[in-house]
């Protein structure tokens, strides 16, 4: 797969706009890598197909959602992805929630450069969900933490009716087992397009049991 915005052009279109904010969010990853370790250094190189592509399957599994939540967001992924090529839709706005300070640093400063519908919280995941009252259409995560634990994190917000859509690797039968022990779960799953055994896991309904 090429890389370049073709590789997430092969997932879902991607304006002349979004293209050009991509680009830009790319050249700042890279700068910024430079200095602290925003992705594992082996992937620096596939950036388009590693981690934006990648990225960009989450917005393609939930297209009609414009609210978005993103746990854990790290150097952006996936919810810088999902903030960029929402840029033009009226009412679109992603909530990213990222506890370390340098990589919040680095998402704002991707969002103030790229001028794109996104927010950043400072803080832990678990008391910026508890103290939420804002509508949310999806809640996304990506290399954060078990199925099971997810679930714990985005059930308050699946409750209240958004869609949770999660970027799950080669453990994910483990991980679904030992999730169901503790929570009902109704999921889809579809296999990654970029990642062999990875796939996009979307709950529209969670309870615990
Ligand atoms: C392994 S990184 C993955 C980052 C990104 N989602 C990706 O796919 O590249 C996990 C990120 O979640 C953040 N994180 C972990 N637990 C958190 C919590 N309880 N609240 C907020 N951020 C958390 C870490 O600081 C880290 O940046």
């Amino acid at each position: 797969m090429p890389e370049s915005v073709e590789a997430v052009r092969s997932i879902l279109d991607v304006s002349r706009e979004s293209a050009e904010r991509l680009s830009i969010y790319v050249d700042l990853l890279r700068r910024w890598q430079k200095r602290i370790n925003l992705v594992s250094g082996k992937t620096v190189e596939n950036l388009w197909t590693r981690h934006v592509a990648d990225s960009a399957q989450a917005l393609a599994a939930t297209p009609h959602a414009k609210r978005w939540m993103d746990l854990g967001s790290g150097a952006g992924f996936p919810g810088i992805v999902t903030a960029i090529l929402l840029a033009e839709t009226p009412g679109a706005n992603v909530d990213l929630v990222e506890s370390d300070q340098r990589k919040a640093s680095f998402l704002r400063t991707v969002s103030r450069e790229t001028g794109i519908p996104a927010t950043v919280h400072v803080a832990r995941i678990e008391d910026v969900v508890a103290d939420w009252d804002a509508p949310v259409d999806a809640v996304s995560a990506r290399a954060l933490a078990s199925l099971s634990e997810l679930c714990g994190f985005a059930a308050p917000l699946v409750v209240q009716g958004a869609v949770a859509v999660f970027h799950k690797g080669r453990d994910f039968s483990r991980e679904l087992e030992e999730a169901n022990r503790f929570w009902i779960i109704d999921l889809v799953e579809k296999a990654s397009s970029i990642e062999p055994d990875s796939r996009i896991v979307v709950i529209r309904h969670l309870q615990r049991r």
